[in-house]
């Protein structure tokens, strides 16, 4: 792996090492150590295939729900091993939040669905939540459009803004780093547009990971980008520098739309 140019000494909210990992036979991460730097965004790209959603689900261990299934090497969250045996899965995923592909609000209102987790978590009055349901709509800048109809069903909204309900529900519990997988790949350009902004703002109070098949939308709105290739990390480095100036070919062919 090759880490381009001008890496920061910033502190780093994630440290994945040497980790490796497997569908049963199939070897899908190979040694793969790379830093989610603490508030800043990073973007994994590559093609179809190469692990981009397998690192993601083991960064808040996601595969523990399938036998088969196994991690070998460290990620350190704050610096301590999440692939330890007794690691608290649900204290890993209150901390380590994630929104997928397809934008999946519960079948519930939208005041619901943000409360829900809240209240799976912690203790609160009536008051603290509207004030903590509040504060996620806000913070995923989806309140003005949903505020005066909070009872609706979150199933009535339009797919961006579902995917920004789905969004606020994971700011809600407070997390510290959010893993975004293909976050737009089912939205229109305005929507995708809102929620490139609204990573960026996200990205004053969390850590951000992102996966995306869209080179303009990694070079927007990361800080960084991981290059990967058949489950290993090619190139890891400053957006900017990658996009421009790629140490790899194989990071280059891919970015100029020669394969993948
Ligand atoms: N549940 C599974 N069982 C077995 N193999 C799997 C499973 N999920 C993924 N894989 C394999 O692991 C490798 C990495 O898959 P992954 O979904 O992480 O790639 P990706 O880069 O996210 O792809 P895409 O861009 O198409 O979403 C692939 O070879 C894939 O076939």
């Amino acid at each position: 792996m090759t880490a381009t140019n001008n890496i920061a000494n910033l502190p780093q909210k994630v440290s994945v090492r040497d980790l490796d990992f497997f569908y049963g036979e199939t070897h899908a991460l190979k040694s793969v150590s790379l830093p989610l730097y603490t508030n800043r965004v990073t973007s994994f790209i590559g093609p179809s295939g190469c692990g981009k959603s397998t690192l993601l689900r083991v960064l808040n261990r996601m595969y523990d729900l399938y036998p088969k299934q196994r991690a070998e090497g460290e990620v350190l969250l704050d610096g301590e091993n999440i692939l330890k045996p007794d690691q608290d899965l649900n204290l890993l995923r209150s901390r380590v939040g994630m929104v997928f592909q397809k934008p999946t609000p519960f079948p519930m209102s939208i005041y619901d669905n943000i409360a829900f987790g809240i209240k799976l978590y912690e203790k609160v009055s009536k008051s603290e939540l509207d004030d903590r349901v509040e504060a996620a709509l806000k913070g995923a800048a989806i309140w003005t459009e949903v505020k005066d109809k909070l009872k609706a069903s979150g199933l009535s909204l339009s797919g961006g803004q579902q995917q920004r309900l789905c969004i606020a529900r994971t700011v809600a519990i407070h997390p510290e780093v959010i893993l975004l997988d293909e976050p737009c790949s089912a939205l229109d350009p305005i929507s995708t547009a809102k929620i490139e902004e609204l990573m960026d703002e996200l990205k004053e109070n969390y850590t951000l990971a992102i996966v995306t098949h869209n080179m303009q939308q990694a070079a927007r709105c990361s800080d960084y980008t991981a290059f990967m290739y058949l489950g290993e990390l090619i190139e890891f480095g400053v957006t900017s520098h990658v996009f421009t100036s790629p140490e790899k070919k194989q990071t280059q062919n891919y970015i100029t739309g020669r394969f993948g």
